[in-house]
C-alpha cells in the first residue's frame, strides 16, 4: 500500500491549478448511461474513483475511455449488462448512481448495495423509495438492489425526500429524465454538483428546471442526444488548498476554480483572519503577517458549511489561536481523524458530534492512518505543520479524491514523497 512521507513545510507560495470536481464528474459519468449517442466529458479529474466508474461502465458494455489528460469519450449506444457488481461497488459508494440511469434507459438494474463506510452507515433508502414512486419494482436480495421499470417505463412522480441527499437527488433526477411525464423532487439537495449534473443533462436535451433550489422539476423526454460538456471545478479540493495555505502562513492562488462555489468556506477563512481575494476563475489566500484565529463551524447541506471540509478545518483550529468548535451534523462517524491528530499532539475533546479544538503549540510528526478521503487530506496538512516527518498510511483513500496532491502541494513548496508499496 502506498504511503506519503510528509516533511515540515514553510509558508506555501504560488499558484495551483484546481481539477474538475470528483462529486460532479461521478454522477455525470453514470448519467451517460441514459444516452445512446457519443459523448465527450472534459475537465474530468484523474482519480481512482473515476477509473472505477469507467471500469463499471465498461462492464455494462459502454465504451468509456480516457481520450486526453482530463477528457473521457463515451459511447453507451448498446448496453450489454445492467449490473453493477459488488467487487467494484465496494470500493466506491457513488456506484449507486448507476441505479437510476440503468432502470430508466434499460428497464432494469441490478446494483450491489454499497454498504456503510468509515464516516457512517450511509443508507440508500431514499434512492429506492423515489424509484418505487416512479413505478419501479424493487427487491433487495443477497446484497443487491434489483429494480425493474413498469411496462412502458418509469412514470413521473412527486417525491418528497425525508432527508436532503446529494446522490439521492442526482439518482432520481437522472432517472426522471427518461420517465413518462413530470417528476417533482421536493427537499432536493442544492449542492453545485447537482446543478452541474442538471446542466449536463439539459445540454443533451433533458428538461430540468429548479436545480440549485430545493424543488426540482423534470419533464421526461424520449431520448437524449450526444454532446460535450466540461465538469465544474472541485470546490473541496480548492478549499483544501486554501486551508493548507492559511495554516502555513502562505500566499497561494487557486486557478481554474470559482469562488461562488465556496462562499461558506471563504467566509470562515476570512473569519479565521485570512485575506481572500478572487475574480472569475481564481481565488487567492494571503496569510502573510496575519494571525490565524480558531473558528466554530457546523456542517449542513449546501449552502451550509460542507461536511467534506470539516476535517481540514479541524486542523486549522488546532493550529490557530484560541479554541473552535467543529460540529458534524451530516454523518454520524466523521471524526476518525481526531485520534490520529491527537497522536500528533493535538488537543481535541470529542463531545458527541462536536470536536472542541484547542490551540496546540506544535504538532509532532508520527505514523498515522488515513481512514477516509478528507481525513487523509487533513493528516497531510497536519504533517506539513508538524516537527519532523509524518507518514500517512492507506493513501488509497486520498487517491479516490485528490489528483496528484503531493505534486500540487510540492509545487507550492511542500516536501511530500510517495513511497510505492
Ligand atoms: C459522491 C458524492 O457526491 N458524495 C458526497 C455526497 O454523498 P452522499 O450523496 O452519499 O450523501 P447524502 O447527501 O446522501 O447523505 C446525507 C445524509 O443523508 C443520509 N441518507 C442519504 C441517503 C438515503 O437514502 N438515506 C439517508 O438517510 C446519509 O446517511 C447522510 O446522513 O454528499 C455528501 C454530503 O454532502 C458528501 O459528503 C459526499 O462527498
Ligand atoms: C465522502 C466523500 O466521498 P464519497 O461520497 O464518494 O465517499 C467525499 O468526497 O468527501
Amino acid at each position: 500500500m502506498d504511503r506519503l512521507l510528509v516533511e515540515k513545510s514553510g509558508p506555501l507560495h504560488g499558484d495551483v491549478t484546481i481539477s474538475g470536481a470528483k462529486n460532479a464528474a461521478l454522477p455525470i459519468l453514470f448519467a451517460t448511461l441514459l444516452c445512446g449517442e457519443p459523448l465527450v466529458v472534459n475537465n474530468v479529474p484523474r482519480l481512482r474513483d473515476i477509473n472505477t466508474t469507467l471500469a463499471l461502465l465498461g462492464r455494462m458494455g459502454v465504451d468509456a475511455n480516457w481520450s486526453g489528460d482530463n477528457q473521457v469519450t463515451i459511447d453507451a449506444s448498446s448496453l450489454t449488462s445492467h449490473e453493477a457488481p459488488y467487487d467494484l461497488v465496494k470500493t466506491m459508494r457513488a456506484s449507486i448512481l448507476a441505479l437510476g440511469p440503468l432502470v430508466a434507459r434499460g428497464g432494469k438494474a441490478r446494483v450491489s448495495l454499497p454498504g456503510g463506510c468509515a464516516i457512517g452507515a450511509r443508507p440508500v433508502n431514499l434512492h429506492i423509495h423515489g424509484l418505487e414512486l416512479m413505478g419501479a419494482d424493487i427487491q433487495v436480495e443477497g446484497g443487491y438492489i434489483n429494480a425493474t421499470a413498469p411496462e412502458g417505463g418509469l412514470r413521473g412522480a412527486t417525491i418528497f425526500l425525508d432527508t436532503v441527499s446529494v446522490t439521492g437527488t442526482e439518482n432520481l433526477m437522472a432517472a426522471a429524465v427518461l420517465a413518462n411525464g413530470k417528476t417533482i423532487i421536493e427537499n432536493a439537495a442544492r449542492e453545485p454538483e447537482v446543478t452541474d449534473l442538471a446542466n449536463f443533462l439539459n445540454s443533451l436535451g433533458a428538461k430540468i428546471s429548479g436545480a440549485g433550489t430545493d424543488r426540482i422539476e423534470i419533464e421526461g423526454v424520449k431520448a437524449l442526444h450526444g454532446g460535450s460538456y466540461a465538469v465544474l471545478p472541485d470546490r473541496i479540493e480548492t478549499g483544501t488548498f486554501l486551508v493548507a495555505a492559511a495554516v502555513s502562513g502562505g500566499d497561494v492562488t487557486c486557478r481554474n476554480t470559482d469562488a461562488r462555489l465556496l462562499e461558506p468556506v471563504i467566509a470562515k477563512l476570512q473569519e479565521a483572519g485570512a485575506k481572500v481575494t478572487f475574480a472569475d476563475d481564481w481565488i487567492r489566500l494571503d496569510m502573510r503577517a496575519r494571525q490565524l484565529k480558531a473558528v466554530s463551524i457546523r456542517t449542513a447541506p449546501h449552502p451550509g458549511f460542507p461536511t467534506d471540509m470539516q476535517a481540514q478545518f479541524t486542523v486549522l483550529n488546532i493550529l490557530a489561536d484560541g479554541s473552535g468548535k467543529v460540529t458534524e451534523t451530516i454523518f454520524e462517524n466523521r471524526f476518525m481523524h481526531v485520534p490520529e491528530l491527537c497522536r500528533m499532539g493535538a488537543d481535541i475533546e470529542l463531545e458527541g458530534n462536536t470536536a472542541i479544538c484547542h490551540h496546540t503549540d506544535e504538532l509532532t510528526g508520527a505514523e498515522v492512518m488515513a481512514t477516509d478521503l478528507r481525513a487523509s487530506a487533513c493528516l497531510v496538512i497536519a504533517g506539513m505543520m508538524a516537527a519532523g516527518q509524518t507518514v500517512v498510511d492507506r493513501i488509497y483513500h486520498l487517491d479516490r479524491g485528490y489528483e496528484a496532491i503531493e505534486k500540487k502541494l510540492g509545487g507550492l513548496g511542500a516536501t511530500i514523497t510517495r513511497v510505492k508499496a
